[in-house]
């Protein structure tokens, strides 16, 4: 469960300072689907990276399952992030010169998980994305929406219980967008994925089941449906 409460950024350029949070009290629980939408600039991308570990906020807590994140240790906040937390962006952020398979195993490396069995288990994320017949192509040799999908796998390869995700589909024309909806909301009911995603997508924030949106560095969250499980 994460728990965030009070939580700031402040970002400094220069002499100008910026608030890019300021004050934010969430609850998501385990297996939550939670879509953040809101203007551009709101602070969206922010509260994802506090939500990663990716970076720690000016004030306040995050915490996941009672660790505030923000007062780990730089080599323990690697560690939590790299076992328990999967994220996806909208470049895809694929290594150009590693295949399909290679890229996936980059994920498993921090565990220090064998040569054998990290292949075996990319191959294996790479075949419930859809990509068993494309282990060895690299990203140039594949389509936009089937590089997502390798970044799917790299995320969802060491079983983690977050998936986090910024924009996925803003670089995928709409036909490409709801196949990879359809694929992380199957995902996410399969492997009961605390999931948390970023849209610019109205269409994406109408269908979800908890929607938070951001605008000023403030959150408003509103309920629209039970999540729907299978
Ligand atoms: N590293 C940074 N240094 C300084 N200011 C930053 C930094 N990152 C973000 N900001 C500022 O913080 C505010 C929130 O930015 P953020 O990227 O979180 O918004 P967003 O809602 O994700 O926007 P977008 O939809 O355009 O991606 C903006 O005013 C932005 O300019």
């Amino acid at each position: 469960m994460y728990k965030l409460s009070g939580v700031t950024k402040r970002y400094s350029r220069g002499k100008e300072t910026v608030d890019a949070l300021r004050g934010i009290d969430l609850v998501i629980e385990d297996g939550d689907q939670l879509v953040i939408q809101g203007p551009t600039g709101g602070g969206k991308s922010t509260l994802l990276q506090m939500i990663g570990g990716l970076d720690r906020p000016t004030s306040g807590s995050v915490e996941l399952d009672g660790v505030d994140l923000g007062r780990l240790s730089e080599a323990k906040l690697t560690k939590v992030r790299s076992e328990n937390i999967g994220i996806i962006f909208q470049s895809f952020n694929l290594i150009p010169t590693l295949t399909a398979q290679e890229n996936v195993e980059t994920a498993l490396v921090p565990m220090g998980t064998k040569t054998a069995e990290r292949r075996r288990l990319a191959a294996e994320a790479l075949t419930a994305v859809g990509l068993g017949e494309r282990l060895g192509h690299l990203p140039s040799e594949l389509s936009g929406g089937q590089q997502q999908r390798v970044a799917i796998a790299r995320a969802l390869v060491k079983k983690p219980k977050v998936l986090l995700a910024d924009e996925p589909t803003g670089n995928l024309d709409e036909g490409t967008r709801d196949e990879i909806m359809a694929l992380l909301e199957g995902l996410w009911q399969e492997y009961g994925l605390t999931f948390i995603l970023v849209t610019h997508d109205s269409a994406i924030a109408k269908n979800a089941p908890r929607l938070a949106t951001i605008k000023q560095g403030l959150v408003t969250v509103t309920e629209q449906r039970q999540a729907v499980r299978l």
